[in-house]
């Protein structure tokens, strides 16, 4: 079955929370027709289904700290294989969080051709999600475990820039600018790809 997905495109898009993955991910799939598949909204469908596993994340998740790697990497792999024969290329947002999740998702799926690094300060970040908060509904837009989101990216999951810099497949983008002036240097970042 992962056969299927050996040769799929695939782009890392991870950046801070609030940072505007989710935003910039949904242009991209209305311009290029990419699979949009989102970790946290993974997760977050398991923990609305009311399953058992859902009540173990739902209590993970409201502490802002990281679900175990292969719950994340079975659900991101499940929903790639679902959709290996419609997809153009897959955008995995919000993966991987550490190093050691990248290294897992090479071995059991692919590497990935473009990691784009959505770029804001700390302090946009948290003004965002304070105000997302306001509407999302999100267990985890407050205060208290916003900064822990952050402290935990700032930790765990800026090493996976650095990792995947190494390798030239890095492209930063300014997300501090307005939505479409943003995504106007995503889609050169994605057309270099073609
Ligand atoms: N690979 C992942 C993705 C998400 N999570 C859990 O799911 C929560 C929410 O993830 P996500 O939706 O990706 O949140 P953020 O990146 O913080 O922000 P946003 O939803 O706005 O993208 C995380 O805090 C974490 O507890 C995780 O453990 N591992
Ligand atoms: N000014 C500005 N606001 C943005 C931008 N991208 C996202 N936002 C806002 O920031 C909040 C978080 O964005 P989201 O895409 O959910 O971020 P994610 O946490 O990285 O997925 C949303 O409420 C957006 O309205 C941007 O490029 N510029
Ligand atoms: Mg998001």
């Amino acid at each position: 079955m992962a056969d299927k997905i050996k040769n799929a495109k695939i782009v890392f898009v991870v950046g801070g929370p609030g940072s505007g993955k989710g935003t910039q991910c949904e242009k991209i799939v209305a311009k290029y027709g990419y699979t949009h598949l989102s970790s946290g909204d993974l997760l977050r469908a398991e923990v609305a289904s009311g399953s058992d596993r859902g009540k173990t994340l739902q209590a993970i998740m409201q502490k802002g700290e990281l679900v175990p790697l292969d719950t994340v990497l079975d659900m991101i792999k499940d929903a790639m294989i679902a959709k290996a024969d419609v997809s153009k290329g897959y955008l995995i947002d919000g993966y991987p969080r550490e190093v050691k999740q990248g290294e897992e998702f090479e071995k059991k799926i692919g590497a990935p051709a473009l990691l784009l690094y959505i770029d804001a300060k700390g302090e946009t970040m948290v003004k965002r999600l304070m105000k997302r908060g306001e509407t999302s509904g999100r267990a985890d837009d407050n205060e208290e475990t916003i900064k822990k989101r952050l402290d935990l990216y700032y930790k765990a999951t800026e090493p996976v820039i650095a990792f995947y810099e190494q390798r030239g497949i890095v492209r930063k983008i300014n997300s501090e600018l307005p939505v479409d002036e943003v995504f106007a240097i995503v889609e050169k970042a994605i057309d270099e790809l073609k």
